[in-house]
């Protein structure tokens, strides 16, 4: 039987839960899974919803009459197929270690995505994509051709029908109009613990400042450099005896699984963009086996 997800945000008022869990059940669903969040601070009210449609109601009808249930309240919501795997592109530059490590996730079935394609400003990275039957599309990047690269880039995404980007370092900045047009699609993997650090060479930056944390930071990506929606952290201890290169290589593995993680938490919708911010629903223990990073 399919399952599917529903996410929901709008503004908090009482009656919200009970009208979307009362308008599941009376068209036969389930709800194996509910996650919810109110946000004090702003009135902004989010949920996910895992549910079955035991009495096999099809979706377009268990939608119709969600429509109407929620416009009283002006929600704004979703319905997922829950084993529809998302398309998504991957972009790269010259370090590869997130790329591969996303790769050999989605090989062994850790990461439950379509990846349509992958998209470099280099070649080092061509031979490991192709091997993996997948297309990979060198775009070359310097300071005088960036907004034809940029146009050259959205066209291989439109065309790839791809509904997340995902930059495994990818370095180079992206122009506003595409951080617009992709807002809240875009998730960037930054080598640093911010807000510290911001920019390029955060690892330099770290070693001169003297840290005894290093740490690694996935981020929607907004116009503003490093600036976006957090979606997911960790850090890593470091010495007094180590050195900026060390950086580099401790940072590596702590890259890769905050990068997998945030990758994990928004094609399960999971991840909501709270404004400035993100509401991240855990993957709970009911949540399908798939919905679990491999
Ligand atoms: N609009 C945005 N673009 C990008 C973001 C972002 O948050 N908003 N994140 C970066 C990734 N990044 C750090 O994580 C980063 C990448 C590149 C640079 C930078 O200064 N690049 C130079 C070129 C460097 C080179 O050619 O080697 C540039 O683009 O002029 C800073 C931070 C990805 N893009």
């Amino acid at each position: 039987m399919t399952a599917y997800v529903l996410t929901v945000q709008c503004k908090s008022t009482r009656g919200v839960v009970a009208a979307i869990s009362g308008c599941l059940a009376g068209q036969g669903c389930n709800i194996t899974d509910s996650a919810q969040f109110d946000d004090q601070e702003t009135g902004r009210f989010f949920m996910r919803v895992s549910f079955v449609p035991e009495t096999g109601t099809p979706i377009e009808t268990i939608e119709s009459a969600f429509a109407e249930a929620a416009a009283p309240f002006n929600m704004r919501f979703s319905f997922f197929d829950a084993a529809e795997k998302v398309k998504v592109m991957i972009m790269v530059s010259r370090f590869g270690h997130c790329l591969n490590d996303l790769l050999y996730r989605w090989r062994i079935g850790g990461l439950p995505v379509d990846i349509v394609g992958v998209i470099s400003n280099h070649l080092d990275y061509q031979k490991v994509v192709v091997n993996h039957d997948i297309p990979f599309h060198y775009i070359k990047v310097t300071k005088d051709n960036k907004a034809e690269a940029e146009a050259k880039q959205m066209e291989v995404i439109r065309e790839s029908g791809a509904e997340l980007v995902v930059l495994a370092r990818y370095m180079q900045i992206l122009s506003d109009r595409m951080c617009q047009e992709m807002s809240g699609r875009i998730i960037n993997i930054h080598h640093s613990f911010l807000p510290s650090f911001k920019g390029a060479n955060p690892y330099k930056q770290a070693y001169e400042r003297g840290v005894k944390l290093i740490g690694a930071t996935a981020h929607y990506v907004t116009a503003d450099l490093d600036e976006g929606p957090i979606i997911e952290q960790d850090i890593v201890r470091v010495t007094h005896a180590q050195s900026a290169s060390d950086y580099v290589s401790l940072g590596r593995d702590v890259e890769s699984q905050v990068l997998a993680r945030a990758v994990h938490a928004h094609i399960h919708h999971r991840s909501f963009v709270n404004g400035s911010k993100t509401v991240v629903f855990p993957a709970s223990p009911n949540s399908f086996a798939s919905e679990r990073m491999g």
